[in-house]
């Protein structure tokens, strides 16, 4: 079972406007509310390619019931703990170009905190967990560390989707997979990533360090895959683009499905960009049959080793 956690859950309030007026009043042409969060995501896309699922983390309010419905009607499993506040709103505004506001979290007692640590240190070594996204700013700084300790104590996949500080707090527990965007990779090492080679050169000294698999996404430039086996380069087919919200987390998803299902981890590479850009070219998340059909348009190549 692939265990996602999301510590800092929201509903994503998705709004259209043709021409956006900062400072005005602006009337939409269409309001989406969809269960939103990385974990979430990933456990939506993991239910939609067929793979066993829950999404566990910090639920509460009229958003947090929001959410466990939105699941339940799309059969996936989902094992929250309850807290006293209501779980955030995140405004995605899509113009010209696409704004985010996420909100913050609701504060976490010490009490619920305890009780999610114990749900991951029930997992076994059949399972995976998986920790995206921000982590709510009432837990104590290494909270993601101890639900990652608890359940490697019994065996499980570890994942990691977090981006800054987190991430590099979470680097020294040697995840099996770790995605972050070029951005996000260049920010660690206080550089700017240009180039798929640049992302691969900065990706292998995380391997080096550690890290088991890592794609570097680059938005519709492609992604970079890199393990101990070399590294692969993929292009993104071209499409119309009409939500990267979640692109990401199809990726991670599609990664772990993949490798689950026994694939090879660059094979498992190509079945995650073709995720990406299939929920890229969709309003929602991506669904099987848009994968598969944006896989055939995926191309993936091994890299050139240095001095070859
Ligand atoms: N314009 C695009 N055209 C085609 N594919 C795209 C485009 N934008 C994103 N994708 C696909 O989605 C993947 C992930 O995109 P991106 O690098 O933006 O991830 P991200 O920053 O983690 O996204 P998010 O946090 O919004 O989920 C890319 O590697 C690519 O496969
Ligand atoms: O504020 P965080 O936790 O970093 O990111 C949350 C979020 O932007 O990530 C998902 C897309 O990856 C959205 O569903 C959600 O709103």
């Amino acid at each position: 079972m692939i265990y996602t956690c999301t510590l800092n859950p929201a509903v994503d309030y998705v709004v259209r406007v043709e021409e956006f007026n900062a400072g005005g009043l602006n009337r939409s042409e269409s309001a989406d509310m969809y269960a939103g969060g990385k974990g979430i995501n990933v456990s939506r896309v993991l239910k939609r390619l067929g793979s066993d699922t829950c999404a566990i983390g910090f639920a509460g309010g009229f958003t947090g019931e929001f959410i466990k419905n939105e699941l339940d009607r799309e059969g996936v499993f989902h094992r929250f703990t309850k807290v006293d506040g209501v779980t955030r709103i995140n405004v995605k505004l899509k113009s010209s170009t696409e704004t985010e506001i996420n909100g913050p979290a609701p504060a976490i007692s010490d009490e619920d905190a305890n009780r999610l640590v114990k749900v991951t240190s029930e997992l076994t070594e059949r399972d995976w967990l998986h920790i995206g996204g921000s982590v709510p700013s009432s837990l104590p700084g290494d909270f993601a560390g101890t639900l990652i300790d608890a359940a490697r104590s019994k065996g499980a996949r570890v994942v990691v989707d977090t981006s800054g500080a987190a991430l590099k707090a979470l680097l020294p527990y040697n995840p099996f997979f770790i995605k972050p965007n070029h951005h996000e990779l260049g920010e660690l090492f206080q550089t700017d990533i240009q180039t798929k080679e640049e992302a691969a050169a900065i990706a292998q000294q995380l391997i080096d360090d550690g890290t088991e698999n890592l794609i570097v996404s680059m938005g519709g430039a492609g992604a970079v895959f890199v393990s101990k086996e070399g590294a692969y380069f993929a292009e993104s087919p071209k499409g119309t683009v009409k939500n990267t919200v979640g692109a990401g987390d199809s990726m991670v998803a599609a990664f772990m499905a993949k490798i689950d299902a026994g694939l090879q981890p660059h094979e498992a590479f190509h079945w995650a960009v073709a995720a990406g850009s299939a929920t890229a070219f969709s309003d929602d998340l991506c669904t099987k049959e848009e994968v598969e059909e944006v896989y055939k348009r995926v191309s993936v190549r091994k890299a050139e080793q240095e001095g070859k």
